[in-house]
């Protein structure tokens, strides 16, 4: 079993180091390769996603990726900028099937900005399109404005697109993943607006027809946000688009506690896969030692179970995380009064004990 390891930039490296630590003290033999990527690359290579590390990650079994970006570089060209590495491994390795389970464990009930009982067992799963939508639609760029009020002045312009593949793979992955929860999809759109979001509603809807034993709610975005943060319990599983699913994960992880415990998992058709915490490089605390690396090593667990057929240690360090959150250890993001406050370090080293302590 063959894994990319991709830190990236600030606390990708930091997370990273501990996940590594975490699945390096399983019985299991991997080979973990590791390669540079975002600015990291950049700086070493002179581009985010240089062809060795896209080959790598092509050549492995899974991909274990921190975070990628950095204020310093936001003024490079577009397609030199870190996150264009992300954009790029999604892509090229046709990773069209984002899960970001949003779980809140029972000792976070408390780190939540939301009221105990609104979020008190919530188990719910964003699955968000990733190869489409705004975030790769062309034509996109630059140009002076060629009608309308203000033709002639500079603008900027995206473009929204879906194909009906493209949706009915979504659609069939999220109707398979309620079918075994609790047999209900929410789907989210913008229907009443965009054109891209009504054909979205109406290929979901025909994909339903082969799913008569899962329910299928349409909801528009600026509802679900809404209904997010009043009453999530209500939600099971979520599909929605790239750009929507972007914003609604985090959104989501706040319900978890912070953003600092919400994984992701990114599948193509062959069941290949890309791991990473649904967070980016938080560069306002990189290299102080506090992030917090349970998404990272939450992702590793999904990975474990996606990927490499591992379910016993995927639930093995699933089980790990939850001791050390039982034995009251929390990083910044995530501490409460009469819990005790431990770095990124110290969290990794207690999942490991947690780990050994499992015999
Ligand atoms: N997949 C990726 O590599 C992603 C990369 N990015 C990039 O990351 C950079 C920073 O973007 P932001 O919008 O600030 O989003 P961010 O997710 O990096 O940070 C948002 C806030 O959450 C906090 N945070 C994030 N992860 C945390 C963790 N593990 N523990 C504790 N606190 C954590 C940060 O300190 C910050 O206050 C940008 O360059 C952005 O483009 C953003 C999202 C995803
Ligand atoms: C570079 C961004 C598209 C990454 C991001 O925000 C995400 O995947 O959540
Ligand atoms: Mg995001």
């Amino acid at each position: 079993m063959k894994i990319a390891i991709l830190p990236g930039d600030g606390i990708g490296t930091e997370i990273m180091a501990e996940a590594v630590k975490v699945l390096g003290c399983l019985d299991l033999r991997f080979e973990m390769e590791e390669a540079k990527v975002g600015g990291a690359a950049y700086e070493a290579h002179g581009h985010p996603l240089p062809p060795a590390t896209l080959a790598l990650a092509k050549a492995a079994d899974a991909v274990l990726f921190g975070a990628v970006g950095d204020w310093k570089y936001d003024k490079l060209d577009r397609p030199l900028r870190p996150e264009q590495a992300i954009l790029g491994l999604r892509k090229n390795l046709e990773l069209f099937a984002n899960f970001r389970p949003a779980i809140c464990y029972e000792e976070l009930t408390h780190a939540s900005t939301l009221k105990p009982e609104i979020v008190a067992g919530l188990d719910l799963l964003i699955i968000r399109e990733l190869t489409g939508d705004i975030y790769f639609g062309q034509p996109r760029g630059r140009r002076a404005s060629p009608d309308g009020a203000f033709a002639g002045a500079d603008e900027a312009f995206d473009t929204m697109r879906y194909s009906r593949p493209e949706i009915e793979r979504i659609a069939h992955v999220a109707f398979q993943a309620a079918r075994k929860r609790n047999k209900k999809v929410l789907s989210v759109d913008k229907a009443n607006v965009l054109e891209t979001f009504q054909f979205w509603r109406d290929v979901v809807t025909e994909v339903h027809a082969q799913y008569p034993d899962v329910a299928l709610e349409h909801m528009y975005v600026d509802n679900a946000a809404m209904q997010l943060v009043k009453d999530p319990k209500r939600l099971d599983v979520i599909v929605t688009g790239n750009m929507f699913g972007d914003i609604l994960s985090d959104e989501a992880a706040m319900l978890t506690g912070s953003i600092g415990m919400l994984p992701s998992a990114s599948l193509n058709a062959k069941n290949q896969g890309l791991y990473e915490p649904s967070h980016g490089s938080a560069p306002d605390i990189a290299g102080k030692g506090v992030a917090n690396p349970l998404a990272t090593i939450l992702s590793a667990a999904m990975m474990l179970r996606f990927s490499l057929n591992q379910e016993a240690a995927a639930q093995r360090i699933e089980a790990a995380v939850k001791a050390v959150l039982a034995q009251g250890l929390r990083t910044g993001d995530i501490y409460s009064e009469g819990t005790r406050k431990v770095g990124t370090r110290e969290m990794g080293d207690a999942v490991v004990a947690a780990l050994k302590a499992q015999g």
